[in-house]
């Protein structure tokens, strides 16, 4: 009798730990130094890295979320933004992919104009319009009032996004404005500080759980990355539970 409770019991502590969530593919793409490391380092272990190295290839975090009850599993692909360092990888970025972040760097009007080039890539990787696209300005902190010819304007932006079907933000990886929100915490609900990066992930979550066809992993999590040179493993053993 009391073997078999024991082996139920951790037939239910296996089963919760290998709980199904949907997993969702979520390219990160833009020019050299715009920030998508510190932007997805920031999303994923929620700290600002000290000194982020160039992306060689593709680096991946992960960052599990609970929408309404539902468990999403965001796979961030942060893909290096200097050509070199992309080559031979770009199809295997794009394939399978559920939504795309793109990033720009609010201090630097080149890379805002840039976005046309990696709009151009989606079109070549064959990115249907179906798929989720956001707009995130990046350096919010680095803004200076009395520069604002040398800076994208958020006016511009948001029009930007509007014209190609993007939700768009504007926020820091370094220093993340904060704004009030209201929502369940403990208890019940309550206001509590959210910063604007939080709000990223927030909108991605929210917005892929309404997808009607995501893959399902367990909440197994992973990270990594990939060089040039290395041959990329398919998706399917990447990412299925082991
Ligand atoms: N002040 C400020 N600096 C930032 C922010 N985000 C990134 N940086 C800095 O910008 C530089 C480039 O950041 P990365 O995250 O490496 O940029 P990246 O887009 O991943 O660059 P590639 O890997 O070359 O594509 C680093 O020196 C970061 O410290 C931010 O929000 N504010």
């Amino acid at each position: 009798m009391e073997s078999s409770l024991e082996f139920s019991s951790s037939l239910s502590s296996v089963s919760s730990l290998l709980t199904r969530c949907r997993t969702f593919k979520v390219l990160v793409i833009g020019d050299s130094g715009v920030g998508k490391t510190c932007l997805t380092h920031r999303l994923c272990a929620g700290e600002f890295p000290s000194r982020p190295d160039a992306t060689i290839g593709v680096d991946f975090r992960e960052r599990l979320l609970d929408v309404d009850g539902e468990k999403i599993k965001l796979q961030l692909w942060d893909t290096a933004g200097q050509e070199r360092f992309r080559k031979s990888m770009v199809q295997h970025y794009y394939r399978n992919v559920h939504a795309v972040l793109f990033i720009y760097d609010v201090t630097c009007p080149a890379s805002f104009t840039g976005l046309a080039a990696w709009l151009e890539e989606c079109r070549q990787n064959s990115l249907g319009q179906e798929i989720p696209r956001f707009l995130v300005g990046n350096k919010s902190d680095l803004r200076d009032p009395s520069r604002t010819g040398s800076q994208v304007n958020q006016e511009q932006a948001m029009s930007f996004a509007k014209s190609h079907g993007m939700m768009f933000f504007e926020t820091s990886a370094k220093k993340p404005p904060k704004k009030c929100t209201k929502g369940r915490r403990g208890d019940g609900e309550a206001l509590y500080q959210q910063d604007k990066v939080e709000d990223v992930v927030t909108a991605v979550a929210a917005k892929l759980k309404r997808q009607k066809k995501p893959s399902v992993t367990n909440t197994l999590t992973y990270s990594g990355s990939f060089k040039i040179g290395n041959k990329i493993k398919p998706e399917k053993d990447l990412w299925n539970c082991c």
